[in-house]
């Protein structure tokens, strides 16, 4: 009987250690108990605003590679919410006194290069399911970190991260992830072969392996720049 298991699910399950190192990282720990300094939080924002501007790029190489019409209008979506998500980063970097034009000028960490590059990587070589695979983890991630913090907030009006939490929380961004989710599994029944599956879990893992590095990468700069 052919598995009707959601495939994101599986890749999940394939990848257990990867994606748990990722969702479960001492970044979010800290960020739900409310105890990360926002030294780091800043830093990590000022690289996520990078790296959500290569995630653009990424997201447009998809749109390039789709076999479909109806794969672009799903991945136009899912462009939309990235983009719409920087104001966000755009809203919170002023509060610092930080200008969306010193965002964009600050110089990408090595991990916000190895991240976005290997994800572009994966499109320019592979077809639209190796991007889509290596894509993955960043909106349905987020949409899970999202659901599993909302909890502090409804505890804590004063909760430092309340707006950041409430963004992944929100429904529309857990709406955009069903999507993707939704999009990825049809893909996969479309046009994966068997025989790919070891290289889906391998891009997964990757891919779920440097979000986890990610989170260090904050970490790590918020101890050397407080
Ligand atoms: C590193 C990273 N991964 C995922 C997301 C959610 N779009 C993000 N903002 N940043």
């Amino acid at each position: 009987m052919a598995d009707t298991t959601p495939f994101f699910d599986r890749l999940k399950a394939a990848a257990q250690t990867e994606w748990q190192s990722y969702v479960d990282h001492d970044f979010i720990r800290q960020m739900e108990a409310g105890t990360l300094p926002q030294a780091v939080f800043r830093q990590y924002l000022e690289q996520d605003y990078l790296f959500l501007i290569q995630y653009a790029r990424a997201y447009a190489l998809a749109i390039y590679k789709s076999p479909q019409l109806s794969d672009m209008h799903t991945i136009q979506a899912g462009l939309n919410t990235i983009l719409g998500e920087m104001h966000l980063h755009v809203r919170l970097c002023q509060r610092w006194g930080l200008s969306q034009a010193d965002l964009e000028a600050a110089p990408e960490h090595s991990a916000t290069i190895a991240y976005t590059r290997y994800v572009l990587d994966c499109g320019q070589r592979g077809d639209l399911l190796d991007l889509l695979i290596a894509l993955s983890p960043c909106l349905m991630g987020y949409a899970e970190i999202g659901l599993r913090l909302a909890p502090a907030v409804a505890a804590n009006p004063d909760h430092p991260y309340r707006e950041w939490i409430s963004e992944y929380a929100s429904a529309g961004f857990q709406e955009a992830a069903r999507h993707s989710a939704l999009h990825l599994h049809q893909l996969a029944e479309r046009v994966m072969a068997p025989a790919r599956w070891a290289d889906a879990v391998a891009i997964f893992a990757k891919a779920s392996r440097l979000e986890a590095d990610f989170w260090q990468m904050g970490l790590d700069l918020g101890q050397t720049r407080v």
